[in-house]
């Protein structure tokens, strides 16, 4: 997908607001360039001694009315400007987070934390700069340059404009030199702080083992180290940025020092008059800035190119996982009924199959318990069925539909899924159970947690289930995390539940509870269950056993206990530590 440049986007579609922001700030520029032409009749009227008190008067007030004038179109034209960059800021910032709702699990294991931070953030500021900064000073420059020149070679005299005007175009030289250094080096200063987010993003998140094993001295280390880096990174473009600056000032003066000498000779020659001298220097004055601005408006423009290719690329970014043109809804919902026909998949970027010739039928309303070593394929497996990576055509089946052809909002709100790590967002309990746009009543909020033997735990906190949790849950036990988890699959009240290891960190008994109180939920439901712990799965109406990709062992528990494998041999070990700890 080709997507526009993002400001000539914004700036089309808001031609007549951009329009009047312009004529506004060039209207205040065109009045305050009236200023040296009162400046001029003012100084010629003291050398001819012709001036009265009221005709000073009369440019005094002229003088106070320009700058009042001046300053209401300015500031009535930034704050139009700047309101659009602000509109440009918020659409951007939502259309990237809308991207990035859409984009697959893939995209984001390849991607880390601080460099999407920075993107959100950072280069939408740059982008901000552009269309604030950036619009204002060309608009500024354009037209205090372009008037003042016309005035100083039309009224005044065009041979010292021209000669004034002489060292401009190696300010454009210089600009195009340093064009792609600065980009360059923009590039290297925005990695580098997403290498000090994701750092800091890293830190907070494993807090408590950098602790546990004492390591906070050698994080501090890689921080400082990253630090240093980032202050490196921005020294560097610090010295591109005021080299730039300083020899653009160093060209600028050039031509002050032309005008100074060669306009002096010129007055003293009575080729022009001392009121067309000062009318000339003032002009060249009011040029000093908006050249000056040249320059920073040349680096804005060239910072906001390169974060705009950056931005156009995420933007353009088609998500692995997505719905074809010709999905149609499961008609009376999905029911649950799940076939695997020879499911091989490989993850990708990677040689190896992780899931091998998978054949499975899993009728609607009954249970499938998973079990296999650590790495055999079970949560890519039931991933698959989530579609969160695409399982090859023909190869998984709901109530009998290609899972390709069910809308994936359809496929998704059918499934309640408790994943093995257990996000929990930073609002209250009751929120991370009602995880729904619709939201759902505090009857069912309770009824889930008690499903979920999370209840009593709840109800214990003084804010109930409106006790706000810290990032990521982290006021939470790892169980009772897990069981707030699970309380928010349950009170979807699906066709398909999965549990993907969501039972290992509870105690036997709280188990046996959640099994007792999953019973009357899962009637009626497809569940698939995947755990290391025999004891959570043993009453599924099917269990398989997987070992490197493949279904190695398939039965139910008496059926796979009998046939004296892998699965009993789990079963004994289990069963032994179980007596020993007991
Ligand atoms: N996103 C990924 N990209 C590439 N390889 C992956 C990805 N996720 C998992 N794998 C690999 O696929 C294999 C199966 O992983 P999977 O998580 O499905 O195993 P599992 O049986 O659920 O393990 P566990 O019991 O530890 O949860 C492993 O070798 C793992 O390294």
């Amino acid at each position: 997908m080709k997507i526009q440049p993002l400001f000539k986007q914004h700036v089309m579609g808001h031609k007549l607001r951009y329009a009047i922001g312009a004529a506004l700030l060039s209207m205040s520029c065109l009045l305050l360039l009236v200023i040296p032409q009162l400046l001029r009749h003012f100084t010629d009227g003291l050398q001819t001694l012709t001036l009265t008190g009221k005709d000073i008067m009369t440019m005094a007030l002229g003088i106070v009315a320009i700058g009042l004038l001046t300053a209401f179109f300015r500031s009535v034209g930034r704050i139009q400007l700047f309101g659009l960059a602000r509109e440009q800021e918020r659409k951007l910032r939502n259309d990237l987070f809308a991207k990035w709702e859409g984009l697959s699990s893939e995209y984001f294991n390849r991607q880390r934390i601080g460099d999407l931070m920075a993107h959100a953030v950072n280069d939408i500021n740059v982008m901000r700069e552009v269309s604030t900064m950036g619009v204002f000073m060309t608009i500024e420059a354009t037209v205090l340059i372009g008037v003042a020149l016309v005035a100083m070679a039309g009224t005044i005299h065009i041979g010292l404009t021209l000669l004034v005007l002489l060292p401009l175009p190696a300010l454009t030289y210089l600009a195009y030199r340093f064009r792609y250094h600065i980009q360059e080096r923009t590039t290297h200063v925005q990695e580098a702080i997403g290498q000090l987010t994701s750092r800091v993003q890293e830190f907070c998140a494993g807090i408590r083992v950098v602790k546990a094993y004492a390591q906070e001295k050698s994080e501090l280390k890689k921080f400082e180290e990253d630090s240093c880096h980032n202050r490196e990174m921005n020294d560097q473009l610090i010295r591109s940025n005021s080299s730039f600056s300083s020899l653009s000032q160093v060209i600028v003066g050039v031509s002050y020092l032309l005008s100074v000498v060669f306009g002096g000779i010129l007055v003293l020659r009575g080729d022009i008059s001392l009121g067309d001298f000062v009318a000339f220097n003032t002009y060249l004055t009011m040029l000093i800035m908006p050249v000056e601005n040249l320059g920073k408006v040349i680096n804005t423009f060239q910072r906001g190119r390169a974060v705009d290719i950056r931005l156009r690329h995420i933007l353009s970014t088609e998500p692995a996982v997505s719905d074809d043109d010709d999905v149609e809804p499961v008609a009376g919902g999905i029911r649950g009924k799940l076939e695997f026909r020879n499911l091989s998949f490989r993850y990708p970027d990677q040689q190896q199959l992780t899931l091998r010739d998978i054949t499975l039928t899993v009728p609607q309303g009954s249970s499938l318990a998973i079990v296999g070593k650590v790495g055999s394929g079970k949560t890519t497996l039931v991933q698959l069925l989530l579609r969160l990576y695409n399982p090859p055509q023909g190869t998984i089946f709901i109530d009998d539909r290609e899972i390709g052809s069910i809308p994936l909002q359809q496929l998704r709100e059918s499934i309640g899924f408790v994943p093995q790590e257990h996000m929990l967002f930073s609002t209250t309990i009751g929120n991370n159970i009602a995880f729904h746009p619709h939201g759902y009543t505090s009857e069912q909020i309770e009824e889930a947690a008690k499903v979920a033997q999370v209840h009593d735990n709840i109800i214990a906190f003084p804010g109930k289930f409106d006790t706000s949790l810290g990032e990521r849950g982290v006021s939470l036990s790892g169980g009772q995390r897990q069981r707030v988890s699970m309380a928010r699959a349950l009170i979807k009240k699906p066709s398909i539940l999965v549990f993907d290891d969501s039972l290992s960190a509870v105690d036997a008994e709280t188990e046996e509870h959640i099994l007792n109180g999953l019973k009357a939920v899962m009637k009626g439901r497809t569940t698939i269950i995947t755990s290391h712990r025999l004891s959570a799965i043993r009453h599924a109406d099917q269990i398989i056993v997987m070992d490197q990709g493949r279904i190695v062992e398939q039965g139910n528990h008496q059926s796979l206990i009998r046939l004296g494998g892998i699965y009993a041999s789990i079963y004994d070990m289990q069963t032994m530590n179980r007596e020993m700890g007991g």
